[in-house]
């Protein structure tokens, strides 16, 4: 029996929270085999990113082809993409996958290190959006990729419609973890508008939640669930992957793939 399969196509993170390394641990936790395409590397801990250095583009096809003529792929995640010749190359090879696809357009850092050069900005939506399921912006994201200010659930909604609507997105899940309050993300799939709902954490260890939630979604397609019950799977397990978040490092501290496991770690 061949078990399901995701890709991920991502930047690494030497320190292990978020990135490539979030995307493979939490497709683990999901039993779900996991595949990777660096686009950059990052050399990075809980303070912030100290360096960068990106693949050249032909060595990112190299590893695409590579897994294409060899593996099966049931879904593919895609994270930091910071070129844009790099995005029209990978936005051409995911467009003849015909898999599900969960586009998580990172672009700065929590401790505030650019991650998509400026001009890649423009590109996501003719290269990346219109071809995932569904894409997944907190909320600076989606401010400044729709130019618009985003201080509430009614206009985190306007940007979920907009995002499908305008941009070309199947599906958009605004996160909300950037507001006050409780953590509200909106998910639109181009007819329900859905929200997810959970109390807010207090912790300043959340290095990767964006990274973990997007592969948690990516997993849980390949098992051939609907976005909106895929989102609501990762909604629970990042919740609790910040619950029991790790005390690790100087900096804001990465979450734990372990915590919705019964036998926690302790
Ligand atoms: N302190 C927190 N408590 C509970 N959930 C949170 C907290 N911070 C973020 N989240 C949730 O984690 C997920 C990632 O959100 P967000 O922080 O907005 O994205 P990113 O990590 O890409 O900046 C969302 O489901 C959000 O609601
Ligand atoms: C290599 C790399 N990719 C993505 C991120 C961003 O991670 P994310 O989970 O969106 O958020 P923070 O951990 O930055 O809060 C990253 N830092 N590095």
């Amino acid at each position: 029996m061949r078990p399901y399969t995701a890709l991920t196509i991502a930047g690494s993170d030497s320190g292990g929270g978020a990135g490539i390394q979030a995307d493979l641990k939490t497709f683990e936790e999901w039993k779900v085999y996991g595949m990777s395409v660096l686009t950059s590397l990052t050399a990075q801990n809980t303070t912030g990113v100290q360096d960068v250095h990106h693949i050249p583009v032909s060595f990112i096809e190299a590893q695409l082809d590579s897994v294409e003529q060899d593996l099966p792929i049931d879904v593919i995640k895609s994270g930091m993409i910071a070129r844009k010749e790099a995005a029209e190359h990978i936005g051409a090879w995911i467009a003849k996958q015909k898999v599900p696809y969960v586009c998580d357009p990172v672009m700065v850092s929590a401790s505030g290190h650019p991650l998509m050069e400026e001009e890649t900005r423009a590109a996501l939506s003719e290269h990346l959006f219109r071809y995932a399921t569904v894409i997944t912006p907190n909320i600076p994201e989606a401010e400044t990729l729709l130019d618009m200010e985003i201080r509430t659930e009614r206009d985190m909604q306007e940007a979920a419609r907009k995002f499908v609507e305008e941009l070309g997105a199947k599906g958009a899940l605004v996160k909300g973890g950037h507001l006050n309050g409780e953590a509200v993300d909106v998910l639109y799939d181009g007819e329900i508008m859905r929200t997810y709902r959970e109390d807010r954490i207090s912790t300043e260890n959340t290095h990767g939640t964006g990274c973990t939630y997007a592969s948690a979604i990516a997993a849980n397609l390949a098992m051939g669930r609907t976005l909106p019950v895929a989102v609501e799977k990762a909604k629970d397990y990042i919740t609790e992957a910040i619950r029991h978040s790790f005390d690790l490092g100087s900096g804001s501290g990465p979450t734990n793939h372990w915590a919705h496991r019964k036998e926690r770690v302790k």
